[in-house]
């Protein structure tokens, strides 16, 4: 695509996207753009009616959200970003800006209004480049906004009602997201349907050319593509009329074509560009002048391919815990570390090299230090470390992955080719061992259990990992994970109402943690298997103001749940067949009273089921359960009796899904 070699200008850089919005990171990483994300803390207060038209306000947002983050990163002194990237999207109608909704009844309201109606969605943006003087951040600014309209159709009571139980409305402007449930209230478009995602990205890759390409005019061509806007083209984007100094239009000089032959100036600029991080289609100039398409360089399909690598790289990085070596500011260079983690300098070098390409490293003149992304979420102790959950990536995920061509010509989970056949026996053995007792039905019964808890643990031939230290490791990774979603779980719903909860399998205790932080009058239990509870303690929050949470040992299908107003299940069903949730829910729906709820935590799958990518992907592991969508929880939990059921998808990789216990279930 034309406009594309314009992200690759970008490479170079450290860009920082100020939003939080999953669907403006998913729009940019589509097409191949690097960048971190920092959410920016600028509170959308900005008086309305003190701006002429409902773009500038959205603009004017866009910049201060741009601003305060560019602001915060170079004031905590860390390294001050090249670009931020600030986005505003604003619905309005009947000349009235609409925002997100805060609650249920204005969702309600503002979809109300856009019923039947045509109204703008107006995308303010701002590009700041920054740049730091004598220890002051200077900037400059570039905005602009795109406007798309949308018609809605008449909207019934009903499906009103029924879109905004799905939680989708709630955190987007107008109440509205048209690349979901939304899309069905949709009569037409007009203009760029990005932009009322939530970016407008052909208008900033116009932007980003008119900043980085400012072309003589005689060099201009106007291409015409059926399913791609009419774009300005620059036939030559060579060094003498670009920016000179950026290194990616050296890196690849005197390239040689598949058969020898140098290739062209314009056509080697290209490739380079294409070469980085772009997918595009290459516009040439033949020898008898006319433009033809010649090559497509497919990035995307090569940034896939390279993906293995990129995640050993990470892997093998966090297991010799460069990024705790690292931490605190050190900067060290590679034969230190090499030293430090008792590898070969050659093959420390090119790790730390790759990790640096990958954005988890800086490298200067000095040495290599962390990147803010790997001391927040590599370092192995910070508050929200990812090291649990990728050691176990690379110790369990990584070998089963190994196996999927033949866990898709089997269509089973591949446990015992990647780990040996005698897991389960290493199991049994090793609950034997520790004298954990478990009480319950018949051997063979009770051996299929065991062999289910196995697949949570994974456990493999290897002597040392099936032992406590094994469980630890699985703890570990789930706990990871827990932290970071935790929050927006507990608090995807109001659920002050309930005195007392349960959550089963609740594993190390998180999201119990953080209900109670949120609701501190809710009593809350952890119910988990006997091999967790034991081991629970070490991953408990020290400090005086940490209200107890209760852990109790059982089997969720075996054993009486303790009693509740609310249970929840994080991280459950999508694991079992239909067979153990008939059982699960039974008992959960049995025990509940009517208006106690129960409360669901995963992720939720489009209607495609193609998205978000993390479910799909995970669904590759075979398990015997699998991922669902929203509508598909929503009819799970009414078979089992569960009403009113709301479905709140968080942009998080956990989503929340709540049901009403009603009088008798079906
Ligand atoms: C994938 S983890 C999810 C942990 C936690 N809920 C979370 O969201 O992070 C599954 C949990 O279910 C627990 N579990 C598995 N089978 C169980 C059973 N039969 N009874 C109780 N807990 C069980 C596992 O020990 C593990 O802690």
């Amino acid at each position: 695509m034309v406009l594309i070699p314009v992200i690759g200008k970008l490479v170079s850089k450290r860009v920082v996207l100020a939003s939080a919005s999953p669907r403006r990171q998913e729009i940019l990483t589509n097409v191949g753009l690097r960048f971190e994300v920092v959410p920016s803390w600028f509170k959308e207060t900005l008086e309305k009616s003190s701006f002429a038209t409902p773009y500038e306000y959205a603009i004017e947002t866009a910049k201060q959200k741009a601003l305060e983050v560019a602001n915060r990163m170079h004031l905590k002194h860390l390294r001050t970003p090249d670009i931020v990237i600030g986005a505003d999207t604003v619905v309005t109608v009947e000349k009235q800006i609409l925002e997100k909704p805060v609650d249920k009844q204005d969702a309600y309201e503002m979809l109300s209004r856009l019923s039947g109606k045509e109204h703008s969605v107006f995308t303010g943006v701002a590009i700041v480049h920054c740049s730091s003087k004598d220890d002051c951040l200077e900037t400059e600014v570039t905005d602009f906004y795109e406007e798309t309209k949308v018609k809605f159709a008449e909207l019934s009571e009903e499906l009103l009602w029924e879109y905004i139980h799905s939680g989708e409305p709630m955190d987007k402007a107008g109440g509205y997201g048209i690349q979901a449930l939304g899309g069905m209230l949709v009569e037409y478009v007009h203009g760029d349907f990005l932009n009322v995602v939530g970016f407008p990205l052909n208008h900033f890759c116009k932007k980003l050319a008119e900043l980085y390409y400012p072309p003589p005019k005689h060099t201009i061509h106007h291409t015409k593509n059926d399913s791609i806007p009419s774009v300005e083209t620059f036939e030559n984007l060579s060094d003498g009329e670009s920016d000179s100094s950026d290194p990616m239009h050296h890196k690849n000089a005197n390239k040689l074509d598949r058969s020898g032959t140098p290739l062209s100036g314009a056509v080697q600029t290209l490739v380079n560009s294409c070469s980085t991080e772009t997918s595009c289609m290459v516009t040439v100039e033949n020898q008898s002048g006319v433009m033809e398409y010649s090559a497509k360089f497919p990035s995307k399909i090569v940034e896939l391919m390279d993906g293995f690598r990129a995640s050993k790289a990470l892997f093998v990085a966090s297991k010799l815990k460069v990024f705790d070596l690292l931490k605190d500011k050190c900067i060290l260079k590679a034969v230190v570390v090499a030293d430090k983690v008792e590898a070969s300098v050659h093959g420390t070098e090119r790790l730390l090299d790759a990790c640096a390409s990958l954005g988890l490293l800086d490298k200067t003149h000095q040495g290599y230090s962390n990147t803010d992304l790997a001391n927040k979420y590599l370092v192995s102790d910070g508050e929200y470390s990812l090291h649990g959950y990728i050691i176990h990536s690379n110790d369990r995920l990584w070998h089963l992955f190994t196996h999927l061509e033949a866990a898709v010509k089997e269509g089973t989970m591949q446990t015992h080719q990647a780990f040996g056949k005698e897991t389960e026996d290493l199991f049994q053995r090793n609950r034997a061992s520790e004298e954990i007792s478990i009480i319950g039905p018949a051997v063979t019964e009770r051996d299929k259990l065991l062999s289910n808890t196995e697949l949570f643990f994974n456990l493999g031939k290897d002597s040392c990992y099936h032992s406590v230290e094994a469980k630890q490791r699985f703890m570990t990774a789930m706990h990871s994970i827990a932290k970071l979603t935790a929050r927006d779980v507990a608090t995807a719903f109001d659920l002050s109402q309930f005195r007392s909860a349960c959550d089963l399998g609740g594993c190390t205790g998180v999201l119990a943690h953080e209900l109670v932080q949120n609701y501190p009058n809710l009593n809350i239990t952890v119910f988990d298997l006997p091999e967790v509870i034991a081991n629970v303690s070490c991953f408990q929050p020290s400090g005086k103001h940490i209200t107890p949470v209760t852990f109790t040992a059982g089997d969720f299908f075996k054993d009486n749940l303790p009693e509740a107003d609310l249970y929840i299940l994080s991280l459950i069903l999508h694991h079992w067949n239909d067979e153990k949730i008939h059982i699960l829910l039974s008992k959960i729906s049995a025990i509940c009273k009517p208006g106690s709820a129960l409360l669901v935590a995963e992720m939720v799958l489009d209607e495609e089921k193609t998205y978000p990518p993390t479910a799909v992907l995970q669904s590759l592991s075979m398990t015997e359960g699998k991922q669902r969508s929203g509508s598909e929880y929503k009819q799970l939990l009414e078979k089992y009796g569960f009403t009113n059921v709301q479905i709140k998808i968080t942009g998080n990789i956990l989503d929340a899904i709540l049901g009403f216990r009603k009088t008798s279930a079906h």
